[in-house]
């Protein structure tokens, strides 16, 4: 079976800078994988080069295959992938029942669709996505009363809606409090036991849920190590990724990284 994403001699260049080049990485079929390093490191340009957002220079060879094909249909990559991110909320507006969002999922809007029948099965998916999440009580309640940490597990639903086979969460758990970070991972390490890839864009070891093994250092526009937690989310390697001091420590797969102040 070819990688679900292979990347190979790709390079992003913005203003004359480039802004990313990733030598060779692939990612196999229900695999995880979680991508940490400092801001502006070319994080999220990785994940757009995945969903097809941005482009690489061009190459005889097309730098980023999608389950083996060179040039495969945006569709395609659209209805494997679901993108969950910190900023989405954002663009919640609306007084909307939560459910009606979820079923906006389906459609693609953010809302229930002006101009398409809405039937009874779609509305069950939207309860049933709610239900997996453990947040099926919220399904009548307007998304602008939800506090930030369920309006985010909201939108989680909004993307399971089209069984996604791989879940790309972009800082999932920024801005929220303890409450919220704890639900969200746990949200994360259901959809993972039922099967979902997990692609994680974060900057704390601490979102990395157990089940994620596999690390992708990314700094200063490259690829700065890529293997496992054990040997990766250590003193060394953490301080020289984000360039200060910082200690690591692990209890039950579970990762913290503090700064390692003296005095
Ligand atoms: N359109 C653009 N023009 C110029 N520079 C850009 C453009 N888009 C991104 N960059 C730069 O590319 C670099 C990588 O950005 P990217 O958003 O991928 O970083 P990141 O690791 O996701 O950062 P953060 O953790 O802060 O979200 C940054 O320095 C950013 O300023």
């Amino acid at each position: 079976m070819p990688p679900l994403f292979r990347i190979h001699d790709a390079e992003v260049v913005r203003a004359g800078k480039t802004i990313l080049r990733v030598d060779d990485f692939s990612l196999a079929e229900g695999e995880h994988v979680a991508l940490l390093g400092p801001n502006g490191a070319g994080k999220s340009t990785f994940i757009q080069l995945l969903t097809r957002e941005v482009f690489p220079l061009y190459r005889d060879e097309p730098p980023v295959r999608f389950r083996g094909q060179e040039r495969p249909l945006l569709d395609d990559i659209k209805r494997a992938l679901g993108i969950v991110s910190s900023t989405m909320h954002e663009q919640v507006r609306v007084h909307l029942p939560a459910e009606e969002i979820v079923c906006g999922g389906i459609f693609g809007t953010l809302g229930l669709p002006m101009h398409r029948e809405v039937s009874d099965a779609d509305h069950a998916r939207a309860l049933e996505a709610l239900d997996r999440l453990h947040i099926a009580s919220l399904a009548n309640r307007d998304i602008m009363t939800l506090s930030t940490g369920q309006v985010r597990r909201v939108l989680v639903a909004r993307e399971l809606v089209r069984n996604p086979s791989v879940l790309v969460f972009d800082e999932p758990c920024t801005g929220l409090d303890p409450q919220g970070m704890y639900h969200l991972r746990e949200t994360m390490r259901t959809l993972a036991a039922e099967g979902c890839s997990i692609i994680l864009v974060t900057h704390y070891p601490e979102d990395i849920i157990p089940v994620i093994d596999r690390v992708l250092l990314i700094k200063d526009a490259s690829i700065f190590a890529d293997g496992s937690k054990r040997e990766l989310l250590c003193n060394d390697v953490m301080s020289d990724l984000f360039d200060v001091p910082l200690t690591v420590s692990e209890h039950d797969g579970w990762y913290s990284l503090y700064g390692a102040h003296r005095g």
